[in-house]
C-alpha cells in the first residue's frame, strides 16, 4: 500500500497546505470570516452554560410542584432556544461560505501548479507515483476543506465546552461529597476527574480498535479514483471499444476495479463497525454514568433534584467534549488520508523541476531562427534515439523528418517543444511565432469556434472563420460555429486534422512543426492542404514528421533517423512551391 512516512518534510507540507490560504492575498476576508464563525461557536457554548443553569431551576420547579416557576422556566427556555437557533443558523451559513472560498483558492492553486510548466505531462513521463492527479484536485481538495473545518471547529467547540463546564463541575464537586457505600470522601473536583478518566479510557480504547482506519481510508480514496478514471477512459474511447467489440473485456476490467473498491470498503466497514459499536456503547453508558456517580448523595436526600439534573448535564458535557477524539476518530482517519494524497501531489510537483534538471542537460535559448547543436536524445531507459544532431532553419525552409516507426521522430519534436527531458545539447527557438501540431489535434468540448481558436481566445469574426473552414474543405461546418459538441467524438480523424490546419491558417506561425498532422487524410487531400500552407504562408518554415513519400515533394530537406542514434540529411532536387 502506498503510504508516506510522516517525515519532517511531510509535516512541513501538511502545515503549508493548511496555512497557505490564511496567509494569502485573501487573508483578511478569511480571518474575518473565521473569527465571526468562532465568535458564533463561543456564543453557542455560552448558551449551553445558560441551558445548564436553566436545568437546575426547571428541575427544582418540578420537584416543588411549583407551576408558576415551571411556566416562567418554559418561557425563559423559549427565549434561549430562539437565540440559540438564530446564532446556529448564521454560524452554519458563514462557515459554509468560508469553506467555499477556501476550496476555490486551493483549487486555483493546485490546478495552476498542475498546469504550470507542463507539469501535468512531465509528471506522467518521469513516472513520479501520483495516481489520478485530476481527482486529487476535484475530490480531495473538497474533502480536505470540509474535514479540516469540521475537525477544527469540533476541537474548538470541545475545548471551550470543556473549559466552561469543567469550572461548573469543579464547583459542583465541592458541594457534594463522593459517597461510596456508607463512606464519604471530600476529593476536590472529583466529578471532573471522574469525567476525565472515563473519557481518556474511551479515547485510548477507540484508538486501539480503529487505528487501521487511516491506511484503509487512504486506499479507499485511491481505488475509488482509479475506478472513476477507468469509467472516464471508456467514455473517451466509446467508438474504439464498440468497433473492437471490447464490451466484455471492459466490463470485466471495470468489475475488477470496482471489486477493489468494494473489497477495501469491506475492510473499512469491518474496522468502522467495531469503532461504531464501541462508540454507541460508550454513548449509551455515558447517559447513566453521571447518575451512577451522584445517585448515592441524592438518595441520602441531601441534594435537590435540580442540582442532580444540572450536575448530570454538566458531567455529560465535559465527558462529551473529552470524547471529541472518539467521535472524530473516523474523520481524523479520513482527513489524514486526504492530506497525504494532497501533500504527495505537491511533493511530486515541487520535485519535478529538480528531477527534470537532473535528467535533462539541454541548454535552451531564444534566437531569431530555430537551431539545434550537438543534440542527443534517448529513450527513458537510456537507449539512444539520436546522436549529435545539428540543424538550422531559415524562413520559408521545409524539412521532412522520416524513419521507421519508433525511430524517434515524434520524440525529436517533443524535445524541441521542451517536454522530453531525456536529452542533451543546445536548442534555440524564437520567442514567438512557433507552433507545434500533434497527430491528434485536441478538440475541447465546447463550440466549434473555441475548437478552431484553441488555445487562443481572441475573438475572430465569423467570415474569417468560415473562410478557413472553406479553405480546409469543411465548409459544411460553417453554420455550426456556435454549436456545443464533443467535436473529438463527432468529427472523423481526417476532419479533426483539417481543423488543425484551419488553426494554422488562423495563427499564421513563422515556424511550424507538424507531427504526422495529416496522417489520417487521403493523399490528394494531404497534398491540397500542404499546397494551401505553401500558398498562404510562403515565409513559414515547415518541419513535418511523416511516412508518406508524397510528402517529400513539399520539403526541400529531409532528415532520416535510423532509431539507434544515426541520422542523415538529404536535399531534394525539386520541390513544389
Ligand atoms: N512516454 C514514453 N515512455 C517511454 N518510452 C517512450 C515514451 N514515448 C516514446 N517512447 C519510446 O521512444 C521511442 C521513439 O518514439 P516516437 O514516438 O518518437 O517514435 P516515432 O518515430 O514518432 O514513431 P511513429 O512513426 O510510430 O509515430 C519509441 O521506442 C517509444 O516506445
Amino acid at each position: 500500500m502506498e503510504q508516506q512516512a510522516f517525515t519532517r518534510a511531510h509535516a512541513a507540507r501538511v502545515w503549508r497546505l493548511i496555512y497557505s490560504y490564511w496567509t494569502s492575498e485573501q487573508k483578511l476576508s478569511a480571518w474575518a470570516l473565521l473569527l465571526i464563525v468562532l465568535g458564533g461557536n463561543f456564543a453557542l457554548v455560552y448558551m449551553n452554560v445558560l441551558f445548564n443553569e436553566w436545568q437546575r431551576g426547571f428541575g427544582n420547579s418540578l420537584q416543588k410542584y411549583d407551576a408558576a416557576a415551571f411556566w416562567s422556566s418554559i418561557a425563559y427556555f423559549g427565549w434561549l432556544a430562539a437565540i440559540y437557533i438564530a446564532i446556529a443558523g448564521a454560524r452554519y451559513y458563514l462557515r459554509m461560505w468560508l469553506r467555499i472560498r477556501w476550496r476555490t483558492w486551493l483549487t486555483n492553486r493546485y490546478q495552476g501548479a498542475w498546469l504550470r510548466n507542463k507539469a501535468f505531462y512531465k509528471l506522467k513521463l518521469i513516472g513520479t507515483q501520483v495516481d489520478n492527479p485530476d481527482q486529487r484536485i476535484a475530490d480531495d481538495l473538497n474533502n480536505f476543506t470540509e474535514q479540516t473545518m469540521t475537525l477544527f471547529f469540533g476541537l474548538i467547540n470541545a475545548v471551550s465546552t470543556l473549559a466552561s463546564f469543567s469550572v461548573i463541575l469543579w464547583g459542583l464537586s465541592s458541594t457534594l461529597p463522593l459517597t461510596i457505600g456508607a463512606a464519604q470522601y471530600q476529593i476536590p473536583g472529583f466529578l471532573f476527574w471522574g469525567a476525565l478518566v472515563y473519557a481518556a479510557t474511551g479515547t485510548w480504547l477507540t484508538h486501539l480498535i480503529g487505528r487501521r482506519l487511516i491506511p484503509l481510508n487512504f486506499q479507499q480514496e485511491r481505488v475509488e479514483a482509479d475506478y472513476r478514471f477507468n469509467l472516464m477512459r471508456l467514455r473517451e474511447n466509446l467508438e474504439s471499444v464498440a468497433l473492437y467489440g471490447g464490451e466484455e473485456v471492459e466490463n470485466e476490467r471495470l468489475r475488477e476495479r470496482f471489486h477493489r473498491v468494494i473489497d477495501n470498503f469491506h475492510r473499512l466497514i469491518r474496522t468502522g463497525f467495531k469503532v461504531d459499536m464501541f462508540n454507541s456503547g460508550y454513548s449509551q453508558v455515558s447517559v447513566v454514568v453521571p447518575y451512577l456517580v451522584i445517585a448515592p448523595v441524592y438518595f441520602s436526600q441531601r441534594l435537590e433534584f435540580g442540582l442532580l439534573t444540572q450536575t448530570a448535564g454538566a458531567f455529560g458535557r465535559v465527558q462529551d467534549s473529552l470524547s471529541f477524539f472518539i467521535d472524530a476518530y473516523q474523520n481524523i482517519a479520513a482527513w489524514r488520508a486526504v492530506t497525504m494524497r494532497l501533500t504527495q501531489f505537491t511533493a511530486a510537483v515541487d520535485e519535478l523541476d529538480e528531477r527534470v534538471t537532473d535528467i535533462s542537460q539541454v541548454v535552451r535559448a531564444h534566437a531569431p531562427q530555430p537551431s539545434v547543436q550537438a543534440l542527443d536524445i534517448a529513450r527513458p531507459d537510456g537507449e539512444p534515439l539520436l546522436n549529435g544532431l545539428d540543424l538550422q532553419l531559415t524562413a520559408g525552409d521545409s524539412l521532412l523528418i522520416h524513419g521507421a516507426s519508433g525511430s524517434g521522430k515524434s520524440t525529436l519534436l517533443r524535445t524541441l517543444a521542451g517536454v522530453w527531458p531525456y536529452a542533451r545539447g543546445r536548442i534555440e527557438l524564437p520567442s514567438d511565432g512557433v507552433l507545434f501540431v500533434p497527430q491528434r489535434p485536441y478538440l475541447p468540448i465546447g463550440t466549434l469556434r473555441e475548437a478552431l481558436l484553441y488555445p487562443e481566445r481572441k475573438p475572430i469574426d465569423d467570415e474569417q472563420l468560415q473562410q478557413v473552414l472553406h479553405d480546409v474543405r469543411l465548409e459544411r461546418l460553417g453554420t455550426q460555429l456556435d454549436t456545443v459538441e464533443d467535436w473529438a467524438q463527432t468529427l472523423s480523424g481526417g476532419e479533426q486534422q483539417r481543423i488543425a490546419f484551419a488553426r494554422i491558417l488562423l495563427r499564421r506561425p513563422h515556424w511550424l512543426f507538424l507531427d504526422e498532422a495529416s496522417s489520417a487524410l487521403d493523399e490528394p487531400s494531404e497534398q491540397a492542404l500542404y499546397q494551401l500552407l505553401r500558398e498562404r504562408l510562403p515565409h513559414t518554415a515547415i518541419v513535418s514528421v511523416g511516412h508518406r513519400s508524397t510528402l517529400r515533394a513539399f520539403h526541400r530537406n529531409q532528415l532520416e533517423l535510423d532509431g539507434h542514434g544515426g541520422w542523415h540529411i538529404a536535399h531534394a532536387a525539386t520541390v513544389i512551391a
